[in-house]
């Protein structure tokens, strides 16, 4: 159960300066739309929960919001910042950096602001990565592709040599813009740089399609990605009505998490079928999926699945689950596995069937943030400039539930987001596809 301590936001030190922000703040209460920084915003937000625990209401644990401080602890005329962009890409990662440099140089005039080429490997001299000036007109129209014009990397690198990089350059502020990966590396910069006594700020903008970090809403680039996964879906189902027994078969990313999958779904109302890593299924017997699926093409001609990349694991025999470079499981091919089991299935009982597999993989993450991902980025952009300035670090900002907080980076890497089998999305996905609650 989280407490109170889960929720506390390491800072550096008391905020003496005036923040060049400090007039538009003298008239601001908390409402509806905004909360004050002696404010705080509640972590439960149902009766039952917040009753649960027996506390009183100032004890309740409670998240520290996000925004411009009065005062600040750095100076912004002596700040040098650095920015650097990690492991998968994900619609938006130019939109942060673009926040980023535009909120520090016109709003806090901060001059000097590097960013790390390709990930937390920028820092480690072996790989000889310059480091590029960023300052508004190099951003200023970064935002209209995707991508991180700092490039990413994965594969895990000294923390030690990345707090030399920042003591070389005097980095007094790291925002790091990555997924529970960058945020555990993350969190081991800021343990060196607690045993050397520097005063660095480390602040983490929480990045990922896969939506798999929890206690925030969805990730940006969340909603663009599954976007852009809808038109394979449509596709795979004009392709399913215009064949005799066709079905059309989807594979879409989000590692261990079926978010993009539920979504995209829910978006595009084409498909039959949406299986999930956080719901098992099962492939043979009467009552498995691919008997199923046999009934449904033979009644309706045709039928649309769409399978999350890290649902039906435990299926795949031959699969030796290595690792990527920063150590992640590497997946089985899901997809080619029901492809085959698709066609073998239908064949043996005499069914016809054109069975056409859309894998669009990166190609749904690859692409620039639509208008609500990018003004979303913008806003967490200044949320973390505004955090970072006031001293706070080994924080992530984030939205929850329309709120702009500040979440311990412990606490978002102590679980995965899942899709909750019991849960309302899961419900409204299988009441769209009209699937069984489960295949046995
Ligand atoms: N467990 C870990 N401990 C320390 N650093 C890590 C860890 N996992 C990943 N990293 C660092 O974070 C970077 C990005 O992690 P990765 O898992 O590839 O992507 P993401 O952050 O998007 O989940 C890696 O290049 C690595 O340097
Ligand atoms: O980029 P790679 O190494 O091919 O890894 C693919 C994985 O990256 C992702 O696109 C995003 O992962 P991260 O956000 O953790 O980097 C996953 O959905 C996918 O499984
Ligand atoms: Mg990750």
């Amino acid at each position: 159960m989280i407490g109170h301590e889960d929720l506390a936001v390491r800072t550096l030190g008391p905020c003496r300066i005036d923040s060049p922000l400090a007039e538009r703040l003298a008239s601001r209460e908390t409402t509806q739309h905004s909360v004050v920084e002696e404010d705080r915003i509640l972590f439960d937000d149902t009766i039952s929960m917040a009753g649960a625990r027996g506390l009183p209401v100032e004890q309740l644990p409670s998240l520290e919001p996000g925004g411009p401080r009065k005062r600040i602890y750095f100076d912004p005329a002596k700040t040098r910042v650095g920015i650097v962009t990690c492991g998968g890409l994900c619609p938006g990662l130019n939109d942060v950096i673009r926040g980023l440099v535009l909120e520090l140089s016109r709003h806090y005039g901060v001059r000097r602001i590097v960013g790390f080429r390709n990930g937390y490997r920028g820092f480690i001299p072996h790989y000889g990565e310059d480091v590029v000036d960023l300052t508004p007109e190099v951003v200023q129209h970064i935002d209209d592709e995707g991508g991180t014009i700092l490039g990413t990397s994965r594969g895990l690198q000294d923390p030690e040599e990345i707090v030399d990089a920042l003591e070389r350059l005097n980095i007094n502020i790291l925002f790091v813009v990555g997924g529970d990966g960058t945020i555990r590396g993350a969190m081991e910069v800021v343990r060196v740089i607690g045993e050397r006594g520097l005063k660095v700020a480390v602040v983490g903008i929480p990045k990922t399609i896969d939506n798999d970090i929890p206690y925030i809403d969805q990730s940006f680039g969340f909603q663009t990605a599954m976007a852009e996964a809808t038109k394979s879906i449509h596709a795979a189902s004009v392709e399913a009505r215009s064949a005799p027994g066709g079905v059309g078969l989807v594979k879409l990313m989000g590692r261990h998490s079926g978010f993009i999958a539920c979504y995209s779904v829910l978006a595009k109302d084409d498909a039959d079928y949406v299986l999930i890593p956080e719901v098992p299924f099962a492939l043979h017997g009467e009552r498995g999926f691919l008997e199923h699926l046999r009934r449904r093409v033979e009644d309706r001609g045709h039928a649309v699945v769409v399978v999350a990349e890290g649902a039906g694991q435990e299926h795949i025999e031959e699969h030796e689950p290595g690792r990527d470079a920063s150590g992640n499981v590497r997946l089985g091919d899901v997809g080619r596995l029901l492809r085959r089991l698709i066609c073998e299935h239908l064949d043996r009982a005499g069914v016809e069937n054109n069975v056409r597999y859309f894998d669009p993989s990166y190609a749904i993450r690859s692409v620039p943030a639509n208008p609500y991902d990018s003004a979303y980025c913008l806003r967490l952009a200044h949320a973390a400039v505004h955090a970072a300035m006031a001293g706070r670090t080994e924080v992530i900002v984030a939205r929850r539930r329309r709120r702009f907080v500040h979440i311990p980076m412990p606490l978002a890497v102590s679980r995965r987001n899942h899709v909750d089998p019991l849960g309302d999305l899961w419900m409204s996905v299988l009441e769209a596809t009209g699937q069984p609650v489960r295949f046995e």
